[in-house]
């Protein structure tokens, strides 16, 4: 059986939201998955051997990017010599289309694991607004058939 790691970061429970859903479909189609708040883990979860690993972030601020506050010391320790070479990865968050940055965070997690050469294996999925179980499947399977 495949297996996959999610960690996610989530203010008002929406990135939440979108991984457990995420998870729901992986295990539909026979993938043993671990969902971690990102509070409750660090990046050497990311050592640990999974086909997927995937990284759920929403965004905060006005003028800048911020990545939701519980990321980012994950996102900080990342840049601690971690290789991610070999690795699969897939990006997913919520934000609001009115901001300049529209899922800034995605981006900014995406660029610095491609830096640290993992493999990044589909188009992040980037919520704008509520998420919604349709569109959350939809990338899930994209994912799964990318893998
Ligand atoms: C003060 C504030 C700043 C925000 N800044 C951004 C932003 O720069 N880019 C963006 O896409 N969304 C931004 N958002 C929208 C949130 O990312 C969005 O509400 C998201 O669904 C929150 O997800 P979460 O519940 O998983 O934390 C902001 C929201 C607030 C309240």
């Amino acid at each position: 059986m495949n297996n996959a790691l999610i960690v996610y970061g989530s203010t008002t429970g929406n990135t939440e939201f979108t991984a457990e859903t995420i998870k729901e479909y992986f295990e539909k189609n026979d993938y043993s998955v671990t969902v971690l708040n990102v509070t409750d883990t660090g990046v050497d979860e990311l050592k640990k051997e999974y086909d997927l690993y995937l990284l759920g972030c929403s965004t905060w601020g006005d003028d800048e990017i911020e990545l939701q506050e519980d990321f980012t010391g994950f996102y900080e320790n990342l840049n601690k010599g971690l290789s991610l070479e070999g690795k699969n990865f897939a990006m997913f968050g919520c934000g609001d289309s009115s901001y300049e940055y529209f899922c800034g965070a995605v981006d900014m997690i995406a660029d610095k694991v491609d830096a640290l050469g993992g493999t990044l294996v589909f188009d992040a999925l980037k919520i704008d607004g509520d998420p919604e179980e349709d569109e959350i499947y939809e990338w899930t399977r994209g994912v799964i058939n990318a893998v």
